[in-house]
């Protein structure tokens, strides 16, 4: 099996890859952008994609959710957790005072906001297209800053000095990376699943959201995420990026789904999908598979 992967090697992305199914022995394509990556999916050149999707302290990952809510039609079959902790590293030893200028991921950055504040507060931030593309940029001539903000294994592998370590904002952020492919076989319900869609908000329909909401409530599906975004096709034109925690193949997903397709018919089904953390599903007796087939029963016999 062929993934591609937001690269150079040594990035978060890549670590993810390794814990994805069948990433082990996985050939790795390494990919300039999250865009490229899934664009190799979709021109056959990988038969799967590894890109990070939602970070627990800088929130959703845009270029991930609206290509594959609205650009690329990719299914997601797995996800992973990785734990962040970042280091800065320099090309040669250097003191934190002489440091002029940074590089890393703007994610990354933005989960070491508040100790670059205090403790680099005059260096300028130079963005990178990844946390380990810009450690490598430390040895081009001329280099692409004075250090780079990245994974403590890149900098150990590519021999950088380490001038400060857990440098993150929040101990213990963890990204939350997908495995996206061409529609296919949707994975086997394990009892700790995922499933993710979009929804876009129904245009002139006063309380849209709430219905959408209401049959979640009525099926006893709980959100583990939502998040608006604009479609990118007028002003005021969103859609809704929600995970749910379930599986299609139960009937409480399927009902809940079904109800949002009369209310908003483009509705998209994203993949169902194990969950990372393997919590199993709380429901409830009402939405039991039992409860829903005794209830169809009932309605056939009825119609009898
Ligand atoms: O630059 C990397 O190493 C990545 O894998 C990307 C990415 C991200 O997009 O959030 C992944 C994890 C970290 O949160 C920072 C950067």
């Amino acid at each position: 099996m062929k993934y591609a992967y937001l690269g150079p090697a040594g990035t978060f992305t890549e670590a993810a890859l390794l814990k994805m199914p069948g990433g082990a022995s996985a050939e790795r394509l390494p990919a300039a952008s999250v865009l490229s990556a899934l664009a190799m999916v979709e021109n056959d050149d990988a038969h799967a994609a590894v890109v990070p999707i939602e970070n627990s302290v800088e929130g959703g990952v845009t270029a991930t959710l609206d290509a594959v809510s609205v650009a690329h039609h990719l299914h997601i079959t797995a996800e992973a957790l990785v734990p962040i902790t970042f280091v800065l590293a320099s090309a040669e030893p250097m003191e934190l005072a002489e440091i002029r200028s940074v590089t890393t991921h703007s994610h990354a950055w933005a989960q070491v906001r508040k100790w670059a504040q205090t403790t680099v507060p005059y260096a300028e931030y130079r963005p990178a297209s990844s946390t380990a593309a810009g450690a490598h940029g430390l040895r081009n001539d001329p280099p692409v800053a004075d250090a780079a903000i990245c994974a403590p294994l890149v900098a150990e592998q590519l021999g950088l000095h380490v001038v400060d370590r857990q440098i993150e904002d929040v101990p213990g952020a963890v990204t939350r990376f997908v495995l996206a492919a061409k529609p296919g076989p949707v994975p086997e319900p394990t009892g700790a699943d995922k499933t993710t869609v979009m929804i876009p908000l129904p245009e002139d329909h006063p309380g849209g959201l709430m219905e959408i909401l209401e049959h979640f409530a009525t099926n006893g599906v709980n959100m583990s995420r939502i998040e608006s975004r604009p479609t990118g096709f007028g002003m005021g034109d969103y859609y809704f990026s929600i995970d749910l925690e379930g599986h299609i193949a139960e009937a409480r997903i399927a009902d809940a789904l079904a109800g949002i397709h009369r209310i908003s018919p483009k509705v998209r089904f994203l993949g169902s999908y194990p969950r990372a953390d393997g919590k199993p599903q709380q429901k409830g007796p009402e939405v039991s598979e039992e409860a829903f087939a005794a209830a169809a029963a009932w309605i056939e016999s009825l119609r009898g």
